[in-house]
């Protein structure tokens, strides 16, 4: 490229770096002056929040000039998180302005116009734009658009003009330390660059170098139902991140309403994997999603139970060799369980919904006799959700009854009496100072400390405690057959369960269906306020387990996002055949699949040989990017290979921020740790409650390196006593793919033969015997 043209171009940054230069400065005044402002309010408000409310006269008065006040805290931290948001923005622009360039022209125009594209948006004070946000509509083109005609969406609809140029820029504070002109989507040369660097401890936006189908992922605002098949390492979690800060940018400018960051929610593969994506985001300018792990989402819904997690499945999996129950988890999992819950549901009758008696310090207050007849006397042509919940408020009324009576007892006066004036006006609450008649006020206190004494019954009945869950699935379970199950593991089965529940345990296959059942008969567990859902690694959940995520998120439009090669222990499904089944189960009006076959993450010799582990791996495809063959060392034992281990850890690490040890389980796990520490090896052993990633030597089972990368991976014991079978596939596959310039494999005695069945020519083969 010619000079003058690199001049000319360093001219406008200089330009651009002036405005950016000259608005840093005036933000960060107002920034300093907002930050003032908060602390002021807050003082005051402090200062106010503390004054006595003892005096009754005062007490109203107080409280709502505190309220007033509360309001302008609120606003003025509002107020100056957006200024600092700004401000960080411009900090962002400072040391990257713009990575893109392109010249279009519209039909009769005779010049181009030249737009710049970048992480934020910039405006000079006669609000020109300096720079485009990369989602704004125009900016698709540099994504998508080739020289010629392209198209693009705005919200007035489609609209078409013709690109002449695509300039590509790498600019590092103020300097333009690479720029080229292209054809291409977003060229390979800048995506090698990018690749080539080391992996950092989180993850790292991916904005100025988005390929084409990761910005149809990103730009898709039609589907219901977005499902992306992608092989590992294709950019699914980058681009399912940078779709939420899209999102968001649309829902403030011009969409149809606004959805804030907590109106979305990513299910996410572990707790590592949160705090790994968990700078992306804000680098964006955005706030944060909710995220949650299947475990927690099951366990806060089921509180006072052990729910079973993934990783304990995993490890009770790989330790038994008993697969004779497989039918029951299948049928357990299964869209026909979620439909035969539902049926049941449906028609259960009042003698067999199993209530509970509701005590009050051991002592009977409803029978569940009398909680059973009255649900009998609601009409039988209602659901039985509206006719539970008829009960529940039958229920609180009679509560409400019980408390007006028990008020005039004579226990409750003796307590009104020796009430100090603190713990009286407490009990008044909002009330103090609003009554005119000391009786009236009396009355009502006396009812305050009954409502307290009886508030165990109003949470029983708010909390639907009065159905025994537990019995009620047992029911189901004892009252269903399914045509898949053996009758034999199915009875085993509900022996099973019931002895869990003994101990307060439950596996994770019987948590959604108890969970279903609940909600259908209760009535309860939707959450309308969730706009959008995000599941990654989704070829780790069930359907059932999708089905209920959807079910408690009625509102919302889904994202899926998995690769269904790396299924550790699911069967193997087309995506094609996944969909289909999901667009079903979901009643998706607009699904939509995705489908990347390129591979980002690891050097062409690394993808080759994970891909030829995969007996239909041909469709996934290597980025160009060289390095060396990943390497296998076979040994005769396990000191032999701990020694390798070591020795390969070691020189890894020299080289490498990130190293990890992946192994089949948590007991293999352990042991290297422990012979590896013995060594006096920088080694650090994750388990599943970690939430950050150690510098250094990590170890870890496979299952927790789910989504993450690294740059060297030692694959620990890939024998075929530990991988006999085809079965492995997806574990070693997963476990090779993870790794960004580096891997090795260990093996004690004979590679699997998974492996050993590989083209040889894809790994260099070391053994001592
Ligand atoms: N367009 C891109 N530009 C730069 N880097 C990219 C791009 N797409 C993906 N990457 C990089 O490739 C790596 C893999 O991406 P990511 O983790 O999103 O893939 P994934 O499909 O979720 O992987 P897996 O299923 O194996 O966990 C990351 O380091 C990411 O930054």
């Amino acid at each position: 490229m010619a000079d003058t043209d690199r001049q000319q171009e360093q001219t406008r940054v200089d330009q651009v770096m002036d405005e950016i230069h000259r608005q840093l400065a005036a933000s960060e005044e107002t920034y300093q002056a907002a930050h003032a402002e908060t602390g002021a309010i807050q003082k005051n408000y402090a200062d106010n929040a503390s004054v006595n409310t003892f005096e009754v006269d005062d007490a109203m008065e107080t409280n709502a000039e505190l309220q007033q006040q509360r309001q302008l805290v609120y606003l003025a931290v509002t107020n100056e998180e957006t200024i600092g948001q700004q401000l960080d923005n411009l900090k962002a622009l400072d040391r990257s302005a713009y990575f893109g360039r392109i010249d279009i022209k519209d039909a009769g125009d005779t010049t181009s116009d030249q737009l710049y594209i970048g992480t934020f948006s910039l405006t000079d004070a006669d609000q020109n734009f300096l720079i485009y946000d990369w989602r704004a509509p125009i900016a698709s083109i540099y994504y998508n658009g080739t020289l010629g005609q392209v198209h693009y969406q705005t919200p007035a609809g489609k609209q078409t003009t013709e690109l002449t140029k695509k300039r590509q820029f790498t600019i590092k504070n103020g300097t333009i330390t690479n720029m080229f002109d292209t054809n291409e989507t977003v060229g390979d040369e800048m995506l090698q660059a990018v690749l080539g660097e080391q992996n950092d401890a989180v993850m790292q936006n991916i904005v100025a170098t988005i390929q084409k189908e990761q910005n149809d992922i990103i730009r898709d605002t039609a589907a219901d139902l977005l499902v992306v098949q992608g092989v590992a390492g294709s950019g699914k979690t980058s681009a399912i991140l940078q779709r939420i800060a899209y999102l968001l940018y649309h829902s403030r400018n011009g969409g149809q309403s606004e959805i804030a960051a907590d109106q979305m929610i990513l299910f996410s593969p572990n707790r590592l994997f949160s705090h790994y994506i968990s700078e992306v985001l804000p680098s964006l300018g955005e706030r944060n999603m909710r995220q949650v792990t299947l475990d927690d989402f099951l366990t806060q819904r089921l509180q006072g139970l052990h729910v079973q997690t993934l990783f304990e499945r995993y490890e009770d999996d790989a330790t038994t060799t008993d697969h004779a129950t497989t039918d029951v988890r299948d049928y357990l999992e299964s869209t026909q369980l979620m439909a035969d819950l539902s049926t049941y549901s449906r028609s259960v009758s009042v003698a067999d919904l199993r209530f509970n008696d509701i005590l009050l310090d051991g002592s009977l207050f409803f029978t569940k006799e009398a909680i059973a007849a009255i649900y009998a006397e609601q009409p039988a042509t209602m659901s039985t959700p509206n006719r539970f919940l008829a009960t529940k408020n039958t229920l609180i009324k009679q509560l409400k009854r019980r408390i007006k009576t028990e008020a005039q007892a004579d226990w409750v006066a003796t307590e009104l009496d020796n009430l100090d004036t603190e713990h009286y006006h407490d009990l008044l609450g909002d009330r103090l100072g609003t009554f005119k008649e000391l009786d009236d006020e009396m009355a009502f206190a006396a009812r305050a400390i009954v409502r307290r004494r009886f508030s165990p019954i109003y949470e029983a009945l708010f909390n639907n405690y009065f159905l025994d869950i537990y019995r009620q699935y047992d029911h189901f379970l004892q009252t269903t057959a399914p045509e898949s199950v053996d009758a034999t593991n199915w009875s085993m089965h509900e022996q099973d369960f019931d002895a869990g529940i003994e101990y307060h345990r439950i596996d994770l296959a019987d948590s959604v269906p108890l969970l279903y059942l609940r909600d259908l008969i209760t009535g309860g567990g939707q959450n309308r306020s969730i706009a959008y859902v995000f599941v990654d690694e989704m070829q780790d959940y069930s359907l059932a387990q999708m089905c209920y995520i959807k079910h408690a998120f009625p509102k919302a439009k889904f994202t899926l996002l998995g690769d269904s090669e790396q299924a550790l222990f699911n069967h193997l499904q087309t995506p094609q055949e996944l969909v289909h089944q999901l667009a079903d189960a979901f009643q998706a009006k607009r699904p939509n699949l995705i489908t990347l076959n390129r591979s980002y993450r690891s050097t062409m010799p690394i993808t080759n040989f994970a891909k030829g582990l995969l007996p239909d791996g041909e469709h996934i495809q290597a980025f160009n990017r060289p390095g060396d063959l990943p390497q296998i060392r076979l040994r005769k034992d396990t000191t032999a290979a701990i020694t390798a281990t070591a020795e390969v850890a070691a020189q890894e690490l020299a080289t490498y921020g990130t190293v990890a040890i992946l192994t089949k389980n948590v007991i293999t796990a352990r042991s290297v740790y422990r012979d590896l520490h013995a060594a006096h090896l920088p080694v650090s052993l994750l388990n599943d409650a970690d939430r950050t990633l150690p510098k250094g030597v990590v170890i870890m089972p496979v299952y927790l390196a789910k989504g993450l990368e690294f740059d060297a991976v030692v694959a620990y014991d890939v024998s075929s006593t530990n991988y006999p079978s085809d079965d492995a596939i997806g574990i070693l596959y997963t476990m090779a793919s993870r790794a960004m310039h580096h891997l090795t494999l260990i093996s004690v005695g004979d590679a699997s033969p998974v492996i050993s069945h590989a083209d040889p020519k894809l790994l260099k083969i070391e053994h001592e015997f």
